[in-house]
């Protein structure tokens, strides 16, 4: 394995682990942040304490507050900002990139759909940052908790661009024996699946706070990712895609798991806390929340049934009771599977 000059963009818990997976892989690694005093917690206690607890990172992290000096020289550049963010760091990352007329291979780590354009996080990277800049753009996706990929519990993940050599690039400089990268070229998919995953992972934290058993779960994952699969189809994406990392890996992993953020927005949302103050507590993005309402709307806009997403949609806009929301989609008319 080559020796590259990795950025991360984000300092969060995805990006700190993502961060420590490439210095563990003897790369060049400076973990970009906008917040001074996590960038002296990296380099001085080779912690991030408030993301991944007492887990000590690889001494090849280098935390960096500086836009331009994290990206110099850069091979690839991985961002892992929540979905919000994600056009304002691109600018910033744009303005660096300029200065040093310098071109990166880029992949987003990020889930989620951008309200109002209904855009994935690849097609916002590639209006913000011209291709003159860029020598590949893709996605990274999977089932992948920074706390159990920090851990080296077994992980599997997708490196996704539309050309293969970008995709096989990443997976070279990622793979370890804790860590496997797979390639996939089907980006819709991909971003789709991980963005997706998270609205039913809500769903399933409530199911599972409310006491619904075994069958109520498999129910929803099935059903919630027949939905999203129809999504994915209605944009081009291959149905393929939908059964392999980023599609019911990851949907597994995120709504099985008290690592979740979304899961455990789920599971407090049953137990009748306000959205407000799950949100205030939580500390970390939970994408899921933004995502249902983008799906919801997506979903009529392409004139495609998604009737769990709508339920959670209501069940998180409308206030209206997780019970209530169960009752409506059971009461649905019966229709044929496979459709
Ligand atoms: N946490 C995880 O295990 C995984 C997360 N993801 C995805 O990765 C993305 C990031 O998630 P997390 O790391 O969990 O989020 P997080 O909430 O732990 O961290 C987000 C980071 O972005 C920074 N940030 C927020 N707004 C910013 C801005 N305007 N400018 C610069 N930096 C900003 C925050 O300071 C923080 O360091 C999300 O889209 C999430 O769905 C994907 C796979 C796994
Ligand atoms: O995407 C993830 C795991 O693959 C992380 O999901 P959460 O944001 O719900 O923690």
């Amino acid at each position: 394995m080559s020796n590259e000059i990795i950025a991360v963009l984000g300092a969060g818990s995805w990006g700190t682990a993502l961060a420590n997976v490439a210095a563990e892989n003897g790369h060049d690694v400076r973990l970009w942040s906008h917040r001074a005093s996590q960038v002296a917690e990296i380099n001085e206690t080779h912690r991030n304490t408030k993301y991944l607890g007492d887990n000590p990172l690889n001494e090849g992290v280098v935390g960096v507050a500086d836009m331009q000096a994290a990206v110099q020289d850069a091979d690839i550049v991985l961002s892992v900002v929540p979905t919000k963010a994600t056009r304002e760091v691109a600018k910033q990352l744009v303005a660096a990139l300029k200065n040093l007329d310098q071109s990166i291979i880029l992949m987003a780590a990020t889930k989620g759909l951008e309200p109002g354009t209904y855009k994935r996080v690849s097609e916002m990277l590639a209006e913000e940052v011209p291709a003159k800049y860029l020598r590949g753009l893709g996605v990274i996706s999977g089932p992948s908790h920074a706390e159990g990929v920090i851990t080296h519990d077994p992980t599997l993940v997708t490196a996704v661009s539309t050309d293969v050599a970008v995709a096989e690039k990443v997976q070279h400089a990622l793979s370890n024996q804790v860590f496997r990268v797979y390639t996939n070229t089907d980006m819709i998919g991909s971003e789709i699946g991980g963005a997706l995953k998270n609205v039913i992972a809500i769903g399933a934290g409530a199911l599972e706070s409310l006491g619904y058993d075994a069958n109520a779960k498999a129910a929803l994952f099935t059903r919630g990712l027949a939905e999203i699969s129809r999504l994915g189809q209605a944009f081009g994406a291959n149905p393929i895609t939908f059964m392999g990392l980023s599609g019911v890996g990851d949907l597994f992993a995120t709504a099985t798991s008290v690592h979740s953020r979304n899961y455990r927005a789920g599971v407090q949302l049953g137990e009748g806390k306000k959205l407000a103050d799950i949100i205030e507590h939580m500390g970390m993005v939970i994408e899921g929340i933004s995502t249902t309402k983008v799906a919801h709307e997506l979903a009529q806009k392409k004139h495609v049934e998604m009737p769990i997403t709508s339920a959670i949609y209501r069940v998180l806009y409308e206030n209206q009771d997780v019970k209530e929301a169960i009752q409506t989609l059971m009461g649905r008319p019966v229709s044929q599977e496979g459709k």
